[in-house]
């Protein structure tokens, strides 16, 4: 545990404002922090213990900036299970941001749509989710300097932040769907039977990330909000094979639309806090 304090450090001898809000970019969303004020990227490698990212659509670097007028920082590149990663490691992100004094989580994904009332380039706004990696990022010893051993998560995001985004986004005629998010450890897409089993269980959107993140930002207390893009129907739904280069197409086609949804979500933290 003592890791997120050096990591700590070596990103705050960079820093001149810490960071209030924090977002993990999913595959092919990194374009968010081009639109970063005064941005300063710290890669990866640069800090001790950190893992590296190794998909592509995920460059590997923290963006620090202004965002909507408040101090942000993003992953753009995210840790998977499947990259070989420790699963502790997948979630370590979280603590550094807690360590940084961040308050509020946006985390996006990419994934595939199970629900078939929802359509590739729909976004959604998860509220609940399903461990069907079946792996924990907080087994092993618990440091209860960032939570208890057992944490709560009968109500995993913010729901205040929630309803105050979802206002906004119907005043500027944005459609947001919700729904339940499952990930499996990948990296092999699903089978048409997984999917169905998936839905049988109330599944919405499938992924291969989110999940462990999700938990850890529940453990330490940090406020959450999570996006997901819908990029594809998830196996078996339509006839297309799925493909990666597909998923990051996608994702890049409703850059427009992402990117207000964000800014509105951002935005949405401040009206939060009045
Ligand atoms: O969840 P993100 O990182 O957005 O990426 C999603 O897209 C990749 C598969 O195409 C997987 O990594 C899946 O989890
Ligand atoms: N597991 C999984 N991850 C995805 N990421 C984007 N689309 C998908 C999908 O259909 N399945």
């Amino acid at each position: 545990m003592r890791l997120y304090t050096e990591m700590k450090e070596t990103v705050v001898r960079r820093l001149t404002t810490f960071p209030k809000v924090a977002m993990i970019l999913g595959s092919g969303l990194g374009y968010l922090t081009e639109q970063f004020e005064e941005p300063l990227a710290i890669d990866y490698r640069e800090i001790p213990g950190f893992p590296t990212a190794t998909v592509e659509g995920h460059s590997g670097r923290l963006v620090f900036g202004t965002f909507q007028g408040l101090p942000v920082v993003a992953m753009e590149g995210r840790f998977h299970f499947y990259e070989g990663h420790r699963i502790e490691d997948v979630s370590s992100p979280i603590y550094l941001f807690k360590e940084l004094g961040v308050s509020n989580l946006l985390i996006t994904n990419a994934s595939g749509g199970i629900n078939r009332s929802f359509s590739p380039g729909d976004i959604v706004a998860v509220t609940d989710i399903i461990n069907f990696g079946f792996r924990n990022p907080l087994r092993g010893e618990n440091d209860r300097r960032y939570g208890p051993r057992f944490p709560d998560m009968s109500e995993i995001i913010d729901f205040a932040w929630l309803k105050v985004l979802k206002s906004r986004l119907e005043k500027a005629k944005i459609d947001l769907k919700e729904g339940t998010y499952c990930w499996t450890l990948g990296p092999s897409y699903e089978t048409p039977a997984e999917i169905r089993a998936f839905e049988f269980f109330g599944a919405d959107l499938v992924g291969m990330s989110t999940v462990p993140e999700v938990i850890a930002a529940r453990h330490c207390g940090i406020k959450l909000l999570v996006l997901s893009c819908v990029t594809n129907m998830a196996s078996g739904i339509l006839k297309e094979k799925l493909t990666h280069a597909d998923v990051v197409k996608t994702a890049n086609r409703i850059r427009p639309k992402f990117t207000a949804v964000v800014q509105h979500a951002v935005e949405s933290i401040k009206e939060t806090e009045q």
